[in-house]
């Protein structure tokens, strides 16, 4: 397990400006376009706040359970450890190679082969064109597609995409990983040997952050939890802890 792993978030917040339907309309938006600038109306804009203040302190040895209703800013949060979203405001430094084991699609083509995108989604992970040369044949037998690898992702069944896009996130380690929900994918046999190298993965990781709304899987895996509502932490804790308080309503969907 890698011992240097360390994530410290000081008052990080996120935002997303949203624009109106009119606003987005192409007529609206070349109307503005040839609008002088001062005769301009003010744009109409909403603001979403996604995090709100989030302040972390996570070592390595550490299992995290992130916990919430739906909309409370789970998602955003792993987006902002895996360097998707940058903090509107506050700081996330982030010391450790990330794996991210979410938005697993993103990065694939339809029209380019099995083999093509092997190394278009391995070097979106972050993994090293050359990491991914000496790891390609093991990708290639984990998916057990076979000749199918030559063919475009286009003509594969959504079984046979889901082993593809698996066996290629899941190819390089991470000292630190992020999963949103556990990955569950294939038939019953690739299902138990996803399971088998998904633990490994973990079990070898310095750090694991996992939201999921599945109580059983956060208290088996993990050993901490935060507990977070309309983007702000409530509260964190060991993870029996927090899960009672989020089940027993404080913290939970509505309240
Ligand atoms: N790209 C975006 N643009 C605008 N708002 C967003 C965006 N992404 C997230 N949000 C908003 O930020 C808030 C937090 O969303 P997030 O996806 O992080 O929640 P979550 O806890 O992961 O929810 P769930 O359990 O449903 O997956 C929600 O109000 C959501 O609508």
């Amino acid at each position: 397990m890698s011992a240097s792993a360390h994530i410290l978030l000081q008052k990080v917040s996120v935002e997303f400006p949203i624009l109106s339907f009119r606003e987005r309309s192409l007529r609206r938006r070349f109307m503005r376009a040839v609008t002088p600038f001062k005769a301009r109306p003010q744009a109409p804009t909403h603001i979403v706040s996604a995090l709100n203040d989030v302040s972390l302190d996570i070592r390595a040895g550490d299992r995290v359970a992130l916990v919430g209703a739906n909309g409370a800013g789970k998602t955003t949060l792993l987006r902002v450890l895996a360097g998707i979203y940058h903090p509107t405001s506050g700081s996330a430094d982030v010391s450790g190679r990330c794996l991210s084991l979410f938005d697993l699609a993103a990065g694939f083509d339809e029209e380019a082969t099995g083999y093509e995108n092997i190394m278009r989604r391995g070097l979106v992970v972050g993994a090293r064109r050359a990491e991914i040369e000496a790891r390609r044949a093991e990708i290639a037998d984990f998916t057990e597609l076979g000749d199918k690898l030559d063919l475009p992702l286009r003509t594969y069944s959504s079984g046979m995409l889901l082993r593809l896009i698996f066996a290629v996130a899941t190819a390089v380690e991470g000292e630190i990983v992020l999963l949103d929900e556990w990955i569950g994918v294939g038939d019953q046999q690739f299902r138990r040997k996803a399971r088998q190298r998904l633990d490994d993965i973990v079990a070898r990781a310095g750090i694991l952050v996992l939201a999921s709304h599945d109580i059983d899987l956060l208290k088996n895996t993990c050993n901490r939890a935060v507990l977070l509502q309309q983007g702000r932490i409530v509260t964190t804790g060991t993870v029996d802890e927090i899960i009672d308080r989020y089940l027993a309503g404080t913290g939970g969907a509505g309240t």
